[in-house]
């Protein structure tokens, strides 16, 4: 089950390894661009030979059409129905307070600044499909390009062995808002959407987890479209006193390494009970797990339950983690939270799980994962927003700044730059 480790091990085995593509993640980058330069060369015809090859089946109509849309509501349960409904409102509620205003700065009659906020035009939402089914990702995506003003939010999702995609992500796509949904997965997906197709129309930005080809070949049209990030596989620390229940810390790992055989799950506490405690209950926890293997393979390969000397110590390692959640399982948990520097998403206290916000709170479960919290930041409205700075100057105002201008301008060696202002004062005098 899950290995123990000291700080210092720990520290040597995840905080110092030198990133460096392994050779499946080079294989897999190689694969990846294959199949989009076949599709942005060849568009639909190498489109439906991919979809073939990777889904078994080339559906009849990419589009999902309104009379399959509307059949998934008599598909789901009500009651599915209902629980979507009333997450998809705590994610809009928190969504919509991320929505910034457009700024002016009017420094004098003569000056006036700002910057505008404008929604993206066509954004495209990669939901997985592949060894399981994700409505919430549906709604964590969807619902914050809706809230910009996205016009066009178009969502894909492979449709796999002639199996149709699940009545419950068409659902969530309802609620949601998402205007255009194609039965398409995988990087002939990425393809489709950053390139376009004789039969698809190309969008402006990409976004949404997905597997590792999925991963692969976002990185590779990056530039060409924008992306939100690179995905990797989940993550979870927990860090958790001998105040904390080993019953409550054992699920919240292993509802993390039941995502993926890769998935990381870390506990750092200063009591060994607990320590004791939780691996004795993962183990019994885990024999009742469907996803037991998966859960299992996680939690030994990339599990860790560290020792540390002190809660300070716990933070100071976490920091350099920066995991994609963390939960703080402490007596007075608020009063911790000034500790954290990187993490996607903080979950406060023992009633907290990190499934709570997975599904339903509001706050994004698309985050940062492999430590890229140091430097970037979970799915927001601001993801589906550009900024566009403006600024207005009258003739007495460039007459005050024209000598700063040209000086930086002469230093510069850029005389044209100089002459653009100067041009305008001499024509004044
Ligand atoms: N971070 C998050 O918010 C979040 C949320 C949900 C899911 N996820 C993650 O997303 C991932 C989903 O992966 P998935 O596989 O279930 O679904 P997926 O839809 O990402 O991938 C399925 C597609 O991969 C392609 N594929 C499979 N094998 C291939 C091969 N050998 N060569 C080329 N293409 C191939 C196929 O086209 C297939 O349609 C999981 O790792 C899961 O943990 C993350
Ligand atoms: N924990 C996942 C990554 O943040 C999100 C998710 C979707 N469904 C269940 N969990
Ligand atoms: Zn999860």
């Amino acid at each position: 089950m899950i290995p123990f480790y000291t700080p210092e091990r720990f520290t040597s085995a995840f905080l110092n390894r030198k990133k460096k593509n392994s050779q499946r993640e080079q294989e897999v980058l190689v694969t990846a661009k294959r199949i989009l330069d076949d599709i942005r060369e060849n568009g639909d015809e190498a489109l439906k030979k991919y979809v073939q090859q990777f889904d078994g089946t080339v559906p009849s109509n990419w589009e999902v059409t309104k009379e399959e849309r509307k059949q998934a509501w008599d598909d789901v349960d009500p009651k599915t129905i209902a629980a979507l409904q009333k997450a998809a409102d705590n994610i809009r509620q928190f969504h919509q307070k991320q929505l910034p205003t457009s700024r002016t700065m009017e420094l004098s009659d003569q000056i006036q600044s700002g910057q505008l906020y404008r929604p993206i035009e066509r954004v495209g939402i990669y939901v997985p499909g592949g060894t399981a089914s994700y409505p919430s990702t549906v709604l964590m995506n969807a619902i914050p390009a809706v809230l910009a003003g996205v016009q066009d939010v178009i969502m894909v999702s492979p449709a796999r062995n002639g199996q149709p995609i699940k009545s419950v992500l068409l659902v969530a796509a309802d609620i949601a808002g998402v205007q255009t949904i194609y039965k398409l997965g995988g990087v002939q997906a990425i393809a489709a959407l950053a390139y376009g197709t004789e039969t698809i129309e190309p969008v402006d930005k990409i976004v949404g987890p997905g597997n590792a080809y999925v991963a692969a070949a976002k990185s590779l049209v990056f530039g060409e479209v924008g992306i939100d990030m690179i995905a990797g596989p989940s993550e979870v620390a927990i860090i958790a006193d001998e105040t904390a229940d080993p019953i409550f810390v054992a699920a919240d790992l292993i509802a993390q390494a039941e995502h993926d055989k890769n998935a990381r799950a870390f506990l750092f506490t200063n009591s060994p009970f607990l320590a004791e405690a939780t691996k004795a209950e993962l183990a019994k926890q885990c024999a009742t797990l469907p996803r037991e293997s998966i859960a299992t393979a996680a939690l030994e390969q990339h599990g860790a339950t560290v020792q540390v000397n002190s809660i300070d110590q716990a933070f100071e390692l976490v920091n350099k983690l920066a995991p994609e959640h963390l939960e703080i399982q402490l007596q007075d948990p608020m009063t911790y939270l000034g500790k954290v520097r990187n993490a996607g998403s903080v979950f406060l206290g023992s009633y907290t799980p990190e499934a709570l916000g997975d599904y339903y709170a509001g706050p994004n479960h698309v985050l940062p994962t492999s430590g890229t919290a140091k430097f970037s930041s979970g799915l927001s409205v601001d993801d589906f927003l550009t900024k566009t700075t403006y600024l207005y100057y009258g003739k007495s105002a460039l007459v005050e700044a024209a000598p700063h201008v040209t000086r930086i301008a002469e230093e510069e060696e850029l005389s044209g730059h100089a002459r653009a202002v100067q041009k305008r004062i001499d024509k004044r005098e």
